[in-house]
């Protein structure tokens, strides 16, 4: 593992460092399907981790994370998934889904809302994502809304599971919404030729990547981490959560 690494991710770390000794040996699958969600090999696609990852800085202004900050207070008002152990620190943050105690996500594509009450910067987002996409997939591929995520991390919250990846998506972005002044922790992390590539993100910059790429958010050591997340897919649009 890399100097600078929070130790939450050492499994992340040695998975990625595992499957990239075998994915280069041609032992493991490379490449995944956009319709199955299965994995497979595939010659004629270049390595997925050996994948453009786009950084978009400055992509989110003020007026966008207030605008963003609106859509999850008005938009998803009193939304609340009932997870009985919910941080304190948590409960007045509207989510849909709680992935554990300390980290919630909020789907602002229910019911098209952002696409509709928030089509500016919906649009901005989707045509961002399009347009600085040539080096990820085929630019004239019709691409729909999978998900349209607002995360919150509490102190103890992240994303350190090995080998997490946003199977069956095409493009995920992810904006960093928090300022990381106020975070301790809570990284967003790819990996390249199996080491991991931390990156520091300022409040509003977004990076743009392959959906089927490793990547993992380290542990929030204290404040908050909340990010924007868009993953977009060949499916019809999602309309409930990421998979209806
Ligand atoms: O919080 C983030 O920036 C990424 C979240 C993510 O990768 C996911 O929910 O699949
Ligand atoms: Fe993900």
């Amino acid at each position: 593992m890399g100097s600078g690494v929070d130790p939450s991710l050492h499994a992340a770390c040695e998975h990625a460092r595992k499957d990239d000794e075998r994915s280069r040996r041609r032992e493991a699958p490379r490449v995944c399907t956009a319709n199955s969600l299965a994995r497979y090999w595939a010659d004629d696609k270049p390595y997925v981790e050996d994948t453009e990852v786009v950084a978009l800085p400055s992509f989110l202004s003020a007026a966008d994370i207030e605008e963003l900050a609106m859509a999850v207070s008005l938009g998803g008002k009193a939304r609340n998934a009932g997870w009985a152990s919910l941080s304190s620190t948590l409960q007045g943050v509207p989510h849909d889904v709680a992935f554990s105690d300390v980290h919630v996500a909020l789907y602002l594509h229910r019911d098209g809302y952002f696409q509709t009450s928030h089509r500016e910067l919906f649009c901005k987002c989707i045509a961002a994502m399009r347009e600085q996409a040539s080096s990820l997939c085929d630019p004239k591929a019709p691409l729909h809304v999978r998900c349209i995520e607002f995360h919150t991390y509490a102190e103890g919250g992240g994303l350190i599971e090995p080998d997490h990846r946003d199977n069956g998506s095409v493009l995920t972005m992810s904006a960093l919404v928090s300022n990381p002044r106020d975070t301790s922790g809570g990284h967003f992390v790819t990996f390249s030729f199996g080491q991991p590539v931390v990156h520091e993100l300022s409040r509003g910059d977004a990076l743009l990547f392959s959906s089927e790429r490793l990547h993992n958010v380290s542990t929030v050591a204290g404040g908050q981490r909340c990010a924007l997340v868009i993953e977009l897919w060949v499916q019809p649009t999602n309309s409930r959560d990421r998979f209806s």
